[in-house]
This record gives C-alpha cells, structure tokens and sequence, in this order.
C-alpha cells in the first residue's frame, strides 16, 4: 500500500491509494474479459508495447542501440512491439530469438511486421557477436514462466546481465515467478520493469536487486474488467 499527499483547499489531506496485486491466473481472467468487451488480446500486446517504449524513452532519452532478447511466448510479443517502433524511430535494433520463433498468434503476427523493418534478426549462437547496445529490452518470459531457467534462458539472462547497457525488463524480470517471487538461478537483473496493467505479486517482495525501478503502465484495460 502506498501512501501519498494531494494539496486540496490550502489543506493538506492526506489520501491512502490502494495498489492492485493480481496472480497470473487472475490477470488472465481480467485480459479475457477485456477481450469479450472488446480490448482485443492484440491491441492489450500493442499497448504494452507501445507504453514499454515510451518508458524506455522518457528514462533513457538517447537511445541509438536496442537489443531485444524475445522468448516465444507473449512476452516476447512485447517486445517485438518494443522493437517496431524503435526501429520506426530509426534506432538501430537487433532482436535476438532465445527459443526459435514466436509460438503464440499475437506473438507471431508482431514477428511478421518486423520483417518489413530495417531490424537483424538473430538466434542466441550470433547474440555474443552483437555490438554494444544502449538498451537491452527482457522479453524472454513474463507471468508464464515457473520453475528454474534451462540452459538457453540461463544463457540469455547471463548475456542481458553481462551487458553495459541498461536493462528494461518487460512485465517481470526473465526468470522471476510472478506469483511467488521466487528468483531462478541466474535470473534477469533488470534496471527498470514495465508492469502492465496491474502488479503481480513478485513485484511486492522488495526485490529492487532484481526488478530495479518498477513502473505500472496501462495497457487500456476498462476498470470493470477487473472486479
Ligand atoms: N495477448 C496477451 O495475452 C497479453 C499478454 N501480455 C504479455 O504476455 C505475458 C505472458 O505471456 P505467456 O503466457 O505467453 O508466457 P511468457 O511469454 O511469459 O512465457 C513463454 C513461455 O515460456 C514457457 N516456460 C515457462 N517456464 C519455463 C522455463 N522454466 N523454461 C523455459 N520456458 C518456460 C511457458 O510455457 C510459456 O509458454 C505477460 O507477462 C505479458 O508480458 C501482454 O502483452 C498483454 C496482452
Ligand atoms: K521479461
């Protein structure tokens, strides 16, 4: 629970704000009925995108060089978002596939419309070869990830947290469980997580080590969905 002021009347009052904490299975559910009321699951990914960018932009403003390290999850469709509009910007960005080609269809559809965009596109084996960049975008896994980090996640993770430039990870750091917090051997250290739409109960254990700032970003779901 946060607390902040708000100047009022020449008075100050003080006004408690509640913060939303959801499990994977519930923002699950809040997604479904923001579909079935007409938020479709493609535009919630473009809006995260899209606010993911944003942030990156405001904390990191000269940005020329992005890396985007993608699983084949959404999460991973996230960050293809993230890349587009990088590269619409004219940054120079690579993206780096840790587990092959996207498997979800709104993943796939954002794969498709970076083909059309002066974006590399690489697989782990090339990603020690990548020059430096400024920015290295984790959307390797988000809310489906459980478990411990097999060899290729572990890999991608070592590489992001190796790297000199800044960390932004998307919705949660790669290798972290959303619902539990409990860390992975060798998960993501991020410098800055873009929550969207609501926090998952990872991002209330105080792991600033691993999580850096936290930002909570809309992704255009109605209040209603979530009651
Ligand atoms: N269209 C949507 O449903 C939206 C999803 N969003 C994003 O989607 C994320 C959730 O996406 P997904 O549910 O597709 O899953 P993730 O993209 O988080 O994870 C990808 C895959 O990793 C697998 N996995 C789990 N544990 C693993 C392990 N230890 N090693 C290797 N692989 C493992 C899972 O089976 C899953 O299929 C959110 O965190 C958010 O970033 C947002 O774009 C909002 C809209
Ligand atoms: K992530």
């Amino acid at each position: 629970m946060k607390r902040r002021w708000i100047y009022c009347d020449n008075l100050f009052t003080r006004e408690v704000q509640t913060v939303r904490v959801v499990t994977t299975a519930e923002m699950k559910q809040i997604e479904k009925r923001a579909d079935e009321t007409g938020v479709s699951y493609q535009q919630m990914m473009e809006n995260a995108g899209t606010a993911a960018y944003k942030v990156i932009r405001e904390k990191y403003p000269n940005l020329e060089k992005m890396v985007v390290i993608a699983g084949k999850g959404n999460n991973g469709g996230d960050g293809f978002v993230v890349a587009r509009l990088a590269a619409m910007d004219s940054m120079q960005v690579q993206v780096i596939l840790i587990e092959g080609a996207p498997v979800t269809e709104d993943a796939a559809a954002n794969f498709e419309k970076l083909k059309c965009l002066p974006v590399k596109i690489t697989d782990m084996d090339k990603a020690w070869n990548t020059t430096e960049s400024d920015v290295i975008v984790d959307a390797l896994y988000g809310t489906g990830f459980h478990g411990e980090l097999r060899p290729a996640g572990k890999l991608a993770c070592q590489y992001m947290n190796n790297q000199a430039g800044k960390v932004a990870a998307l919705d949660i750091p790669s290798g972290m469980n959303s619902d539990t917090g409990k860390a992975a051997e060798g998960v993501t250290k991020a410098d800055i997580t873009v929550v969207f739409d609501s926090y998952k109960y990872a991002h209330a254990e105080n792991r600033d080590d691993i999580c850096g700032e936290i930002v909570l970003e809309n992704i255009g779901i109605p209040e209603e969905c979530h009651a």
